[in-house]
C-alpha cells in the first residue's frame, strides 16, 4: 500500500473485493469523515486490458466528480505495487437488494431511473462509457438517492467515436457489444433499459441457463411483457422501455431523450 496513503489516512476492515483488489473503510483524521478506499493490486492485472481498466477507473472517476449521482472520488495514489482509490463510502445497498426483495414499483423505479439516467447522462456529456451499468453497480442510501459507481470498465466515447471489446454483464449487455461490433455510448442506455425492466419484473427480459443462452435471447431482443407481471405497468412505461431496449442503435433513445420521457 503506498506511504503516502497510510500518512493520510487510517484503513479500517474490509467492507468488499472485486476481481483485482478490496475495498476498505478508511478514516481522514484531517477532515475527520471515513471513506471507502479501493486498493488494487497490479500483479494480479495480467493481460494489457486490465491494465488499462485500472488507469481508467480512477481517471474517469476524477473526471466525473462530484455529481450527486455519481460515487465521488477524493484521492487517488499509486506505487509499483498497488492503485489506491479513495471514494465516498457508499452504504452496503445497491439496487440489486432492492430487486431481489421484491419487483419494484412504478413510481419508485421511475425515481431511481432517473437518477441512474441523470448519471449516465452526465457520463456521456463527458465522453465516458460507463459499459458495466447493472443493479449491483447502483449504490442506494437511506433516502433512496442514487450513487453510480464502478468504473473498472469504462471507456471514452463521442460523437465520432466507437468503442469495441466485450465487456459488461450478460443479462444487462447490449447486442452490438455481443455481436463484437464497434459501439457508442448508447450501450448504456439498453443496459439501463435491462435494469428498469428488471425492477420492474423482478426477471430480466433476456434470460438463460448459461452465458452462452442468455448472449442467445440478447441478440434475439425479443422484448416480451407477460400479461401475468406487466399487468399493472403503465403503457407509458413500456413505450420508454421499448425505445431504450431497442436493437436499432440510431432509433434507440440517447440518455438526455430517455430522461425527458
Ligand atoms: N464506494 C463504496 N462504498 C461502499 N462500498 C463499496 C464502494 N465501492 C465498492 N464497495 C463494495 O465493494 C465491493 C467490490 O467493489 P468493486 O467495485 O471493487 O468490485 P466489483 O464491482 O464487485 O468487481 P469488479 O472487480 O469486477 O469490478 C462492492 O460490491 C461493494 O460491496
Amino acid at each position: 500500500m503506498p506511504k503516502s496513503l497510510k500518512s493520510s489516512y487510517q484503513l479500517y476492515e474490509e467492507i468488499g473485493r472485486g476481481r483485482f483488489g478490496t475495498i476498505s473503510r478508511c478514516f481522514s483524521p484531517s477532515s475527520n469523515d471515513f471513506y471507502a478506499c479501493k486498493v488494487i493490486d497490479k500483479s494480479l492485472l495480467t493481460d494489457s486490458l486490465d491494465r488499462d481498466c485500472l488507469q481508467n477507473e480512477a481517471k474517469f472517476m476524477t473526471l466525473l466528480s462530484p455529481h450527486p449521482n455519481i460515487v465521488q472520488v477524493f484521492d487517488v495514489f499509486e506505487d509499483d505495487e498497488s492503485l489506491s482509490i479513495v471514494m465516498e463510502l457508499c452504504e452496503p445497498v445497491t439496487l440489486y437488494d432492492k430487486i431481489v426483495q421484491n419487483p419494484v414499483c412504478e413510481t419508485t423505479a421511475a425515481a431511481y431511473m432517473k437518477q441512474v439516467l441523470t448519471a449516465i447522462a452526465h457520463c456521456h456529456r463527458n465522453g465516458v462509457v460507463h459499459r458495466d451499468i447493472k443493479p449491483e453497480n447502483v449504490f442506494l442510501d437511506s433516502r433512496n438517492r442514487v450513487k453510480l459507481g464502478d468504473f473498472g470498465s469504462a471507456d471514452w466515447s463521442g460523437d465520432e467515436r466507437t468503442t469495441s471489446g466485450v465487456v459488461g454483464t450478460p443479462y444487462y449487455v447490449a447486442p452490438e457489444v455481443v455481436m463484437g461490433r464497434e459501439y457508442n455510448e448508447k450501450v448504456d442506455v439498453w443496459s439501463a433499459g435491462v435494469v428498469l425492466y428488471t425492477m420492474l419484473a423482478g426477471i430480466p427480459p433476456f434470460y438463460g441457463e448459461t452465458t452462452a443462452e442468455v448472449f442467445e435471447a440478447v441478440l434475439r431482443g425479443n422484448l416480451r411483457f407477460p400479461t401475468r407481471i406487466f399487468r399493472s405497468v403503465s403503457p407509458a412505461a413500456k413505450d420508454l422501455l421499448r425505445k431504450m431496449i431497442c436493437r436499432d442503435v440510431s432509433r434507440r433513445l440517447s440518455a438526455e431523450q430517455a430522461l425527458s420521457k
